[in-house]
């Protein structure tokens, strides 16, 4: 099979968490950009996202949307998902807690300005004092380099993903926690990882509120 084709929007949306787990797994991929609504129509009108809605990855001759699927799939292939039952839960739930503050900081660039000062409170109180202390704890209970199963799996790229994403956000907030910052420089300079972070790769920068409001609007979402 030849490689992946990601089917997105040229920014980050739901597909870059898509994007750094190939990437750290060491797999070239294609993207297809949808640049216009027309793109996005044309991908309904063949059949070609269930839900007529993207990301979708073409892999291995399957047409896979939704982003856990396609994220479990790869990391079921590329065998970054833990040796057994037990490592797989504990990923599964970081990787759940991850998704929820990447999240809750995404959003906060869309949210209307009269919530947005609000918002940006609870995103910086819930990462100091709830998510960041989460897995600065569990590094702590086995003084190993991963997070999981002492070997890179999935969940250590979506954590390094999340701490770009908190230092884009208010880079003070990893001040307190030594372990995520050396969790952090650690994982960066995986070669994978490193080769990834370099200028020019397939990475997407953040938007401004500017730039999302004009794509919603002209894909219609
Ligand atoms: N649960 C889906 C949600 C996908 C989704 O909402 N996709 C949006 C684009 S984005 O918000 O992820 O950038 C979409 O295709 N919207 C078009 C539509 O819903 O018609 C997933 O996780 O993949």
């Amino acid at each position: 099979a030849g490689k992946p084709v990601l089917h997105h929007f040229n920014a980050r949306g739901r597909m870059e968490c898509i994007r750094w787990l190939l990437a750290a797994a060491g797999v070239e991929f294609e993207e297809k950009f949808i640049q216009s609504p027309e793109d996005l129509e044309k991908l309904k009108k063949d059949g070609n996202l269930m839900f007529d809605q993207v990301p979708m990855v073409e892999i291995d001759g399957m047409k896979l949307a939704q982003t856990r699927a396609i994220l479990n799939y790869i990391a079921t292939k590329y065998d970054l998902y833990g040796k057994d039952m037990k490592e797989r839960a504990l990923i599964d739930m970081y990787s759940e807690g991850i998704l929820d503050l990447t999240e809750m900081i995404g959003q906060l660039v869309l949210c209307p300005p009269d919530q947005r000062e609000a918002k940006t409170a609870l995103a910086k109180d819930r990462t100091k004092n709830r998510y960041l202390p989460a897995f600065e704890k569990v590094l702590k209970s086995h003084g190993q380099d991963y997070l999981v199963g002492n070997r890179l799996t999935r969940v250590d790229i979506h954590l390094l993903e999340v701490l770009l994403y908190v230092e884009e956000f208010d880079a003070s907030l990893l001040t307190p926690f030594p372990l995520l910052k050396a969790f952090k420089s650690r994982i960066s300079s995986l070669p994978n990882v490193k080769k990834f972070l370099q200028p020019g790769s397939q990475r997407k920068p953040p938007m401004d509120a500017k730039q999302i409001q004009e794509a919603r609007k002209a894909f219609k979402i």
